[in-house]
């Protein structure tokens, strides 16, 4: 296998550096899947339910970095799920890990070298919005990238327009008919009741938003607050995917000055335990659908 240059005035991987990744991970399998899915914290599960897995850990891809969030297991997932190939990526990479921005988004950058056209996100987020509940799936229909905003977008350095051309416009990321074929799954399934759509603001992390911060955040029109998904959906969108993306509200912020309510790691995995079922279920018929 050739080096990994890791030139870090190209984003720390060249293009070759990415070719050589994506080969070496398809060394593992002769499916060619179209679709990826990244799935959030603690919704990992839904990788129970692909049909024939190929499971390829990441320690096992020289160069390629590891997940050390509990709710991650490191994995990429070749397999079937709703009569579809797909890519699974059990195990995100975080900014507050210690990875810069490049790196985090980087495994979108190899799916695309795999033949990867549509990416789904998942994550786990913080509800801010006061109408919503803990439980709820809000359809992510537009981001604010907060650590773009202030100078750590992932597409900062020199350019290869291999990946992508230099600027790209960032509205109207969330592709319109996939929201609405997931609306049409979850609706069809029952659960009207928790669908949300709304707009997703990524932190750093890897502190939970203060009461002040939270109010900030809100004030900014976010609907849910989470520490990934904004740098994947920007390099998906750079490298010309379709993007999707849905949050799970693992917990409701809290806004009130002086609250005794502290949100912990475990209130979001324990959140995204009792929703592994239905995230399921609703990935199985919404990747049905997909074209
Ligand atoms: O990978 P996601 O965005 O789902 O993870 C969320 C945000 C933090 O990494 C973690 C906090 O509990 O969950
Ligand atoms: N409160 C809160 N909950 C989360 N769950 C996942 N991410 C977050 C976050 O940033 N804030």
């Amino acid at each position: 296998m050739a080096a990994i240059n890791a030139d870090l005035s190209v984003n720390g991987y060249t293009f070759e550096d990415i070719q050589t990744l994506a080969k070496e991970i398809l060394k593992h399998t002769s499916l060619r899947p179209k679709i990826a899915l990244i799935c959030g914290t603690g919704l990992g599960g839904i990788a129970e339910v692909v049909e024939n897995p190929i499971t390829v850990p990441y320690e096992s891809i020289p160069g390629f970095p590891v997940s050390t969030v509990e709710g991650h297991s490191g994995n990429f997932v070749f397999g079937t799920l709703g009569g579809k190939q797909v890519l699974l990526m059990r195990g995100r990479l975080h900014y507050y890990e210690g990875y810069p921005m490049w790196k985090v988004a980087m495994p979108v950058r190899v799916m695309k070298a795999m033949g990867i056209e549509t990416l789904l996100l998942t994550n786990a987020a913080g509800g801010l919005n006061p109408k919503y509940n803990t439980g709820d799936l809000m359809i992510i229909k537009d981001h604010i990238d907060l650590p773009g905003l202030t100078g750590e977008c992932v597409l900062i350095g020199k350019n290869d327009t291999r990946f992508g051309p230099r600027f790209i416009a960032t509205n109207a990321t969330y592709d319109h008919d996939l929201r609405s074929k997931f609306k049409q799954v979850v609706l069809e399934l029952g659960y009207g009741n928790i669908l949300q759509e709304g707009v997703y603001i990524m932190i750093g992390g890897p502190t939970f938003s203060s009461a002040a911060e939270a109010r900030v955040l809100r004030m900014f029109g976010a609907d849910a607050v989470g520490m990934s998904t904004v740098p994947e959906s920007v390099v998906g969108r750079h490298s010309g995917m379709r993007i999707f993306g849905v949050s799970l509200i693992s917990d409701m912020v809290d806004m009130e000055d002086g609250s005794k309510f502290l949100v912990t790691h475990e209130d979001v995995l324990k959140t995204a335990n009792e929703r592994a079922l239905l995230m399921q279920k609703v990935f199985v018929k919404f990747i049905h659908l997909i074209d």
